[in-house]
């Protein structure tokens, strides 16, 4: 099996990949780093040297081989599943179960103000009301792709091991 973990920026994909990874005993696979080494550049650079276009679909065709995959527990980008015909190929796939991990806008704007700088669609927005105004209409145009998931959890008050742990009980 392959669980997909799919949801805006800062939802906790990553974090919560890795230890429920751990958990599970499955590989872990970060599809964000694992585009970087691909490509041989940050995302960061990536989208300013070659643009967003190119990274959707390096996205894209790099995906078809995460199918194929198994035992693997894969943080997605958080717009994967939004280009193309991303998420059919995801909730479609054979012995894989996508979970959205849903976070309310507050939540992300307080998680992501710090860490913008590294999330090329959001670096510009200087102040904390501009981020939020941002992924507020971002959100609303992206829940249409992620509520296609199997499975969601909302998880605004818990620690990611207690997401976890909710993964393993939906799994299970
Ligand atoms: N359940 C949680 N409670 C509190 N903080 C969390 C939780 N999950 C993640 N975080 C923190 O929120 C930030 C964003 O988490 P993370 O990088 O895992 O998100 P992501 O979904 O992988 O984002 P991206 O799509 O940009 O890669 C990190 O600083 C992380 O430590
Ligand atoms: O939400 C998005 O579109 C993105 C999220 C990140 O995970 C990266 O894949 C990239 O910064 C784009
Ligand atoms: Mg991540």
């Amino acid at each position: 099996m392959i669980v997909f973990l799919i949801g805006y920026m800062g939802c906790g994909k990553s974090t919560v990949g890795e230890i429920l990874a751990n958990k599970i005993q499955y590989r872990f696979m970060d599809f964000d780093n694992y585009l970087e080494d691909s490509i041989g550049m940050s995302i960061t650079e990536t989208f300013k040297q070659k643009g967003e276009i190119f990274f959707r679909k390096q996205e894209y065709l790099h995906l078809e081989k995460l199918l194929e995959l198994d035992h693997y527990v894969v943080a997605l980008g958080g717009g994967t599943p939004c280009y193309g015909d991303n998420i059919t190929r995801l909730t479609g796939a054979n012995n894989a179960k996508v979970i959205y991990l849903k976070a309310s806008v507050n939540t992300l704007t307080d998680r992501l103000y710090p860490e913008k700088s590294k999330r090329p669609l959001i670096s510009h927005l200087d102040s904390k009301e501009a981020l939020n105004d941002f992924i507020r209409k971002h959100l609303f145009e992206r829940n249409y792709y992620y509520n296609q998931a199997q499975a969601t959890i909302n998880i605004d008050n818990l620690t990611p091991q207690q997401v976890a742990d909710n993964i393993i009980e939906i799994l299970s």
